[in-house]
């Protein structure tokens, strides 16, 4: 006769399960709390060293390579809360703008998994999807469009998009005429005014000039009190004044996820210690 699960064994399975379901629960309360998560998250790029071989490479190609691989990213893995402001630092050519095209669904992934939640507001990507021939008020009703506004919601919010560009007449003039600091300011101006739950900023800060960086100082403050902000910058006294929470690219690679002023400290340190090695540009092939 099979016996049955005594009481006391019933009991422990009981409460197993039930620590189960709690730890489901949290799982799943934490998961709902993630503005991003990306796991073993990597980028490879492919150069050619004879444009015969990108021919070769299309007729030929199949199992043979013809191109060297040049991973820009590799195993980046990390998961930022809703409301949280993360810098992310390091040294030029580190995958730091990759890392940001990747979030802003610029560029693809090789490898590795990324989960965004919310409407993203990429001030870069803004910029770079400016129709060069429409003046910065039709570019406002385009990224409007694009960031998932409606046209009303746009016309509503105009005056104050104007304002904080203070680009002036040139509001009225194509943005081909624009200096790469009036186009950030312009795409700034949109992204801050489109209810974006993730702010993403790159370089409109360190092209526009002090006053304009000041009111953006502003405006990412205000933010902070109602979305995530991902900020990607070299002005590290900038990082440690908006983020809490630093990550640190290096080659590539995720060196450092911490406590701002703790990643900021050891950076520095790493950038006065350790020497500007051009071989990390080397292809891996
Ligand atoms: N479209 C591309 N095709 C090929 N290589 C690229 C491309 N974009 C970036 N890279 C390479 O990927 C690496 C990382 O570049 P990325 O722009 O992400 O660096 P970064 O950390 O933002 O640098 P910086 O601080 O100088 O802006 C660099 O070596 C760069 O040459």
């Amino acid at each position: 006769m099979l016996a049955g699960p005594c009481s006391c064994e019933r009991r422990r399975s009981l409460s197993i399960s039930s620590e189960q379901t709690l730890a489901q629960d949290l799982v799943h309360d934490l998961v709902q709390d993630l503005a991003v998560e990306c796991r073993d998250l990597g980028k490879a790029y492919q150069f050619y060293r004879r444009p015969i071989d990108q021919v070769k490479q299309v007729l030929l190609g199949g199992k043979r390579r013809y191109y060297d691989e040049y991973w820009a990213l590799k195993e980046i893995g990390f998961a930022i809360p809703k409301g949280a402001a993360v810098g992310i630092v390091g040294r030029n050519g580190s995958g730091k703008s990759t890392l940001l095209q990747i979030l802003c669904g610029i560029t693809a992934p090789t490898v590795g998994t990324l989960t965004v939640k919310g409407r993203i507001a990429p001030v870069l990507a803004l910029g770079a999807a400016f129709d060069y021939e429409l003046t910065g008020r039709e570019n406002c009703y385009l990224s409007g469009a694009i960031l998932g506004l409606k046209r009303a919601q746009v016309a509503e919010r105009l005056p104050a998009i104007q304002e904080l560009c203070g680009l002036g007449d040139f509001f009225e003039q194509p943005v081909k005429l624009y200096s790469s600091g009036m186009g950030a300011r312009l795409a700034f101006a949109i992204c801050a005014h489109a209810d974006g739950d993730v702010l993403i900023v790159d370089e409109a800060l360190a092209v526009g000039d002090d006053a304009f960086r000041e009111r953006c100082r502003t405006l990412i403050r205000a933010f902070r009190q109602r979305g995530t902000i991902l900020f990607v910058s070299h002005d590290l006294d900038q990082v440690a004044e908006l983020c809490e929470r630093t990550i640190w690219i290096d080659r590539g690679r995720l060196r450092a996820d911490g406590e701002t002023h703790a990643v900021i400290r050891d950076y520095r340190k790493a950038l006065a210690e350790e020497a500007d090695d051009p071989n990390r540009f080397a292809f891996m092939t």
